[in-house]
């Protein structure tokens, strides 16, 4: 069942067009990610699912209703949540809580209770972030919407977020997740928009967009001898084959290796600097953006 509903969202800033016609759902449980390079109207997108922004034009519903009529059931961390410097996380939760009928303390999940008299301004990148997840949660909200969480974090601070982050989807809660890093996209995220210049171009799981854009492996090597190129290509696990400089690169499916060097093998060619690249999110995201 689809908790969000976004149809046909349009958003102008003046004469700027931020949004330009958006649709998508989110079904209830999933982590949808939401891609894009910079200003392509992903965080005016998110606004508008808070109820944050009005659209313009086009209808955005939460568990059915309009968000504004639906707010306690949505958690929002937003890029520009920013809290003041002296503020303790005890005293940032206590805050927070009093906004609530019933609200929930997240702080021990989240691993912040030894933390709890520390200033914000004293805490780590990743605490920081534990934070805003905390204060975006403790409304028990039926979504949450993260807007690009990890930026600015150390690898590790980032996967110890993720964890976080599949936890909080394990509490069941839907979430929908603003971000830049691919990498966080295909851990996370079971569906993904991919947004430029105001549209969605394309929307789908990390791995059916990663085979949209020619296969999930890639085959690199430099042949011995002249290669039937036309019976290369003709191979099942083989869906282009192009050449750069005196290199071959094959594209196709994940049993391309194995195809590839039996069919060398069959005519005597050697591969020399034989490299085997697994195509990634990364790939699909600069072609879908368009090199960006
Ligand atoms: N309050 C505003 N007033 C005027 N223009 C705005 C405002 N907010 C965003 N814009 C413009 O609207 C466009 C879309 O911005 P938005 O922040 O939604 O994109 P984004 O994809 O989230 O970008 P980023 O990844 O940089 O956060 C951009 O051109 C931006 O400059």
């Amino acid at each position: 069942m689809a908790i969000i509903e976004v149809r046909d969202v349009g958003k102008r800033y003046g004469p700027r067009v931020a949004v330009d016609s958006v649709s998508f759902d989110v079904a209830e449980g999933e982590i949808f990610g939401v891609l894009g390079p910079n200003g392509a109207g992903k965080t005016t997108t998110v606004e508008c699912v808070a109820g944050l922004r009005t659209p313009d034009r086009g209808e955005v519903s939460v568990l059915g209703r309009r968000p504004a009529d639906v707010r306690a059931a949505i958690g929002v961390q937003l890029q520009a949540s920013e809290l003041p410097e002296r503020i303790r996380v005890s005293e940032a939760l206590e805050l927070f809580s009093s906004f609530y009928p019933n609200p929930v303390d997240w702080s021990e999940r989240l691993g912040l209770t030894s933390h709890l008299r520390s200033e914000f301004g004293r805490l780590s990148g990743g605490l920081k972030q534990r934070l805003s997840i905390a204060l975006a949660l403790i409304g028990s909200p039926k979504v949450a919407i993260l807007d690009e969480l990890t930026t600015g974090l150390d690898p590790q601070a980032r996967r110890d977020t993720w964890s976080v982050i599949e936890d909080v989807r394990a509490a069941g809660v839907t979430i929908l997740l603003v971000t830049h890093f691919m990498e966080e996209a295909e851990r996370l995220c079971d569906r993904v928009a991919v947004f430029r210049e105001g549209r969605v171009v394309a929307l789908d799981t990390p791995s059916a967009l990663v085979s949209k854009v020619g296969g999930a492996t890639r085959v690199r090597f430099v042949p011995s001898a002249a290669l039937d190129v036309p019976a290369l290509e003709r191979l099942p696990e083989v869906s282009s084959v192009t050449s750069e400089g005196d290199q071959v690169v094959v594209s196709g499916s994940e049993d391309l290796l194995h195809a590839v060097t039996s069919f060398l093998a069959r005519r005597q060619v050697v591969a020399h600097r034989l490299r085997v690249d697994q195509v990634s999110l990364d790939d699909a995201y600069v072609e879908l953006t368009g090199g960006s």
